[in-house]
Parts: C-alpha cells; structure tokens; sequence
C-alpha cells in the first residue's frame, strides 16, 4: 500500500530552525504532524532508522525552538535518531539520498552542517562531548547552552556514567536529555533501566511536586525567593520518599519525567530549563515508532528498516510468500554453529552487547536464554565479563560487531590475551558495512588483532571455514577471534589443505604461467570468493589463507618460493593488515618478492552501498584485478630480484 502523499505547508516553510522559532506557538502541532509524515516519506524512499526518529518528532522541534541552535550546542547520542534534525538544518532536499553515496549520512557529522558540532554512530558519547564544549564555554567566557541528548539504551555504557560523574563533580553548566523509551535496539536491560522504570512510575513524586511549585508560584515574591531553594526541596521530597534519582546523587538536578509527545509540556519545560544553569537532567519518556501502528507494536522490526519498508509493513502479509533462495549470511551461518556447540556442551555461552538481533542471537535465545548474556551497550564489559567466565571453565563467546569491538579493545589484550583465556570473539560486520558508512566500518579488527600474542585469528572465506574456526576455537585453550563481514556467505570453495595443520591455508589453484610472470595471490576471508575469477583470467596461483594468526609461513613460503610476486587482498585497513604482516614475513623466511597489498585504504571510506564502498577502496572485483594486472605489467618490478 503506498504511501499517500500530504501537504507540508508549514515545513516547507522552514529552511532553518530560525523559521520555526518565527512560527507561532498554536501552528506547531500541526508541524509536528507534517514533520512525522515527511519522515515516513523519506525512510519509505531511502531506508533508515525508522522506530528511534518516530520517538523524537516532538523533541526535536521542541529543542530547536526553544534553543538557539546552531549557537546552542545540541549533541545528539548515536546520531540515528536525527533524521528530523536534520529535516529543520537545512538538508531536507538531500535526504532523499539518505546514506547514498554522496547523500548525507545517517549520523550526525560535522562536515555536513554548523547544527551537528558533534558527529556520531557509536553509542553513549554525548554527555563527554557536550560537557567538554560547556566547559570550553565556561572557559571563553560565552554563555551559550550545551545539551546531550542521549538515549536509555546508550545511557547503560560506561562512558557515559563517567561524563556523568565528571559533569556532576563540576557543576557544569549542561543540560543532558534522557530520551527514555524503554528500548535499546532490542528491549533495554540493566539495574539503570529498572531504575528509570521506577522513576517512571512513581506518580507521588509527581503530584508533590507539582503542588509544591504551586504552592510556590502562589507565594508571590517570597515563593520566587524559595524558588531558588526548589531544586533543593525536591530533592529533599524525593529523599524523604526514598525515591532520589541516581542523578541526584551525582550532582545534577532531575527534572521529570514528562511526556516526550506534549508539546506543551515539552516547550514550557524547556523553556524554564533554558533560564536555569548547573548541571541539569531532563528525563522524557517517548515512544519508538510513535505514530506508525506496525512500528509502534514491533519497535524492534522496525529499529531500521529498507526502501518500501513503510509501506510493506502496511500491507497486509501473506504467508505464502516463497521463501529466498539466497545463500544465508555470515551471521546466519556462525550463529547455527553456536547453536550446535551450546547444545554439545553446556559450558557455552553467549555475551551481546545489546546487539541481539544484528548479531543473529535470536535463535540461541529461545533456545538457551539463560546462556545468553545481553549487557547492554556495554563492550568493555561484555569482554571482561568473557574473562572471568572462562576463568571458570565456561567457554564464552562474544558475539560483536568489529566496529564497537574497537571500544574494548583494552580488555581483549589485558584482560583476555595476556592471560591466555579461552575466549572466543564472534566479530560481525568486518569489513565495510555500506550504508551506516565510516562510524560503522569493521576496518581495524585485523591490525589490531595481528598484533595481540596469544590471540588466534581466523578469516574464514566460506561457510566451511566459519564452521570449522567456530570448532577450533570452543576446543582452543586461548582466546581467538573469528571474523566475517555484513554479506552473503559462499558455501565451499574448495581447494586443497598446503599442510596437515587444521589450520592450514588452501590451495585453490595453481597457476601455469611461467616465469618471470608468476603470481601468488593470498585471498584473506571473504575477499577470496571474489578472486577466483580474476586468478583464472590473470592465470595466478590462488591461496585462501583461512587463518591469520597462526601464520602458515612455513608452507606460504615454499610455495611463495615457486613464484615471482605475491599479491595479499583483505578487507581491512592496508596499513599494519595481514598482507603487511605475511610479506615481511616471507622477506624473513628468505622469499623476498615484490609484493602488492591491497586493502582498506588509509582514509575513512564514505557511506554509500557495500559494493561503492568497496569500489571506493579499490577492493571491488574490478579495481582488484585491474590492480593485480597493472601490478603484473611491470616486468621490471617483477623480475628485479
Ligand atoms: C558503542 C555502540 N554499541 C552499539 C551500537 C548499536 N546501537 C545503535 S542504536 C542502539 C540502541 C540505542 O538505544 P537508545 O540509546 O535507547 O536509542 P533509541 O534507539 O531507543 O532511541 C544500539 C545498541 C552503537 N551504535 N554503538
Ligand atoms: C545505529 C546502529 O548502530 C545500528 O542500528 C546499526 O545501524 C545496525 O547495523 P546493522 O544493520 O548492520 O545491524
Ligand atoms: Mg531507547
């Protein structure tokens, strides 16, 4: 069912926040609806993260009215919830390219626009950022307002409680904006989240508070006298009624909770919020999906969804629908064999930071919900936590994206490898991601982990390979971590074991050319599938490394011995990667070959589809080959040694 177009009279009208601020008050709900409609427009044509901006059409207008963005600062959390901010920046036209190539990102960036001073993609950086630009305010001498905005999924991260506690100590002058919706991707978890629940729901609070400013305001002037004291006799009220906010007790003043969808509510709160100074804390409870039916029953379905998926969650489904012949994917494929090891041994289990879905945990769930470990946003955690299970003789498994592994990286070295734990790490999204662009990249997982002793790493190429790395790894006595990228995962391609070790590359063909034009080409992980071809019609040796750390160099070197350049493709940065690694270690083995190495390229690789972006990197079919043969056109370098 399409989506019937509407009017947006009053949106139209507004190419700046300054617009709406001429706006008069009584039009703005009638904006708010334009605002909402225009939203589903756009995702229904581009695809997005849907369920969190349906949550914040009213907060957002809210907050640019009443604020003087871009001289305020508002520091958005995540930065998938700013699709609407983005609507009232400046960029409505652009969005409809929307994570494409050359459209504007799904995150804030600053690049884009002076209304994004922060830019965004991970979780739980807000309350850092906008407490460093009060304080640099407070330093210049400007009175300008610094306001987080984050959510109560990325508020159960570490790194928030610290900007938190730092905030507080300071008396800062920041406002933060708990958008508590009760949901992270999944449904929020955590002793924080049943904290916000009961601060939710104590209507008593409510109603003191209510009749105490009341009975304030109705005091005239010696009311406004006492109104300075207010902050401090509710805090008193709530103390008396054992029902002080965790807020409070780290120094900032709790306002709330109020309705995120009134508009009233929500301008006179911020309104008074705005004459206010000193750390304060805004608690609003929205609703993800708000306005959408299907998506406010099913927020999770609709966390992001693709083109037409408005539209198609709309339309009554049939059942009948044929089911895809397409090849399952990586997650699909490591997550049934995490199935079939939790069901062998009950020491396994599994640790999500808040990623249930993405990372293909729902089936192990149903199965084995009390071996699944959901920590919220909270990957240091999950790692460490990893640790001390193992220490028990558990044999955990992280699953997590390559991307959010980078913030806990820490703890995979000290607190994992140094002490030679059996931890295996599930690392999703390796590679470049597409659409959520160079926030989300899986760029560094390989520099990083080729580096780290005692850690193994596997790059499997198919899904024999995951199969068989997820074996090894429950019955390795040390940490290792298994890498794989957001695609479609090739069943078997073949090739013969080049020794008896398990894991032993393989040899996937032999080239016939002769000398001085042979070239041995290492595929690493998923890059393999696409190199058969190219090493057919470039007539090179094809190797799939299968495992990165150990390092086969024994038998690479003697077949590398047999040939007159080496070619490494892997889809992670170029810089310190794998190619790096093996060249210099051949040089060490006493094969010293001119070598290509092609891979992530040292820049940060725009949004756009996964296969633009891997065209940006050079790392699409086409551009390897062409690489791979202007690199074997050059006899010189070929022969020179
Ligand atoms: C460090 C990090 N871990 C995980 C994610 C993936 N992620 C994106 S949004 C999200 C849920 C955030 O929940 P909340 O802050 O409450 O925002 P909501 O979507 O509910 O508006 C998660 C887990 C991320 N972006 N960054
Ligand atoms: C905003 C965020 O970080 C997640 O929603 C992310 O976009 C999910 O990515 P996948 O679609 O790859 O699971
Ligand atoms: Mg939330």
């Amino acid at each position: 069912m399409p989506l019937s177009p509407r009017q947006t009279h009053l949106l139209d009208l507004i190419e700046r926040p300054a617009d709406l601020r001429a706006l008069s008050r009584g039009s703005l709900a009638t904006l708010a609806e334009e605002m909402r409609h225009a939203l589903l427009e756009q995702v229904e044509a581009t695809g997005g993260h849907l369920a969190a901006n349906l949550g914040v059409v009213e907060l957002t207008l809210a907050l640019h009215r009443v604020f003087d963005t871009p001289y305020d600062r508002l520091v958005w959390d995540v930065g998938h919830q700013t699709y609407l901010h983005k609507m009232l920046t400046g960029r409505r036209a652009w969005m409809s390219q929307l994570r494409q190539h050359g459209g504007p990102a799904g995150f804030t960036r600053r690049a884009e626009s002076e209304y994004d001073p922060f830019g965004a993609g991970h979780s739980s950086t807000s309350v850092s950022a906008a407490l460093g630009m009060a304080l640099a305010a407070e330093q210049k001498g400007e009175d300008r307002h610094a306001v987080a905005i984050i959510g109560d999924g990325a508020l159960t991260a570490g790194q928030a409680f610290e900007a938190l506690n730092h905030a507080g100590d300071r008396q800062a002058n920041l406002l933060v904006i708990v958008n508590d919706n009760e949901m992270s991707i999944s449904a929020n978890v955590g002793a924080l989240n049943q904290h916000l629940t009961r601060l939710r729901s104590n209507p008593m609070i409510e109603r003191f508070r209510h009749s105490g400013e009341e009975m304030l305001a109705q005091a005239g002037p010696l009311g406004e006298l006492l109104g300075s004291t207010r902050a401090g006799l509710r805090d008193g009220m709530r103390h008396l009624l054992g029902t002080s906010s965790l807020f409070e007790e780290l120094g900032f003043r709790y306002f709330g909770p109020i309705d995120g969808h009134d508009l009233d509510t929500l301008l006179d709160t911020l309104g008074n919020l705005r004459e206010q100074r000193g750390p304060r804390l805004l608690h609003v409870v929205t609703q993800k999906g708000r306005g959408l039916a299907p998506a406010e029953r099913d927020p999770v379905g609709f966390h992001g969804v693709g083109r037409n998926g408005v539209s198609r969650a709309m339309t009554p489904s049939t059942d009948h629908q044929p089911k895809s012949a397409a090849p399952p994917t990586w997650t699909e494929v490591a997550a049934g064999r995490l199935e079939h090891h939790a069901e062998q041994d009950e020491r396994v289990v599994a640790i999500t930071p808040a990623m249930v879905e993405g990372s293909g945990l729902k089936g192990f769930a149903a199965r084995f919900p009390e071996r699944l470990f959901d920590v919220g946003i909270a990957e240091q955690h999950a790692v460490t936590l990893a640790g001390g299970l193992a220490t028990e003789g558990m044999r955990p498994v992280v699953a997590i994206y390559s991307t959010f592994l980078q913030r806990a990286w820490d703890q995979v070295i000290h607190d994992i490898a140094l002490q030679d734990l059996p931890v295996t790490f599930l690392v999703d999204r390796a590679g470049l991601v597409g659409p959520d662009g160079p926030t989300h990249a899986g760029s560094f997982d390989l520099s990083l982990g080729m580096s780290v002793p005692n850690l193994a790493v596997a790059v499997p190429a198919d899904a024999h390979d995951l199969r068989e790395a997820i074996d090894w790894a429950l019955v390795h006595d040390g940490p290792c971590l298994v890498r794989y990228p957001r695609d479609r995962c090739p069943d078997d391609l073949g090739g013969q074991p080049l020794d008896k070790a398990a894991t032993s590359p393989r040899l996937l063909r032999r080239s016939e050319a002769q000398t001085p034009r042979r070239v041995l080409l290492i595929g690493i992980g998923a890059m393999v599938e696409r190199l058969i071809p190219i090493s057919e019609t470039l007539d090179t040796t094809l190797v799939n490394l299968r495992w990165a750390r150990p390092l086969a160099i024994a038998p690479l070197a003697e077949l590398a011995a047999e040939h007159d350049a080496v070619v490494t493709v892997e889809e992670g940065s170029r810089i310190g990667g794998v190619g790096s690694e093996l060249l210099l270690a051949l040089a060490e083995h006493g094969v010293n070959l001119p070598g290509l190495r092609l891979g992530i390229e040292d820049r940060f690789i725009e949004h756009g589809s996964r296969e633009e972006c891997l065209a940006d990197s050079g790392l699409d079919s086409r551009s390897i080959a062409a690489s791979i043969a202007a690199f074997i056109g050059k006899p010189d370098k070929v022969s020179a040694t």
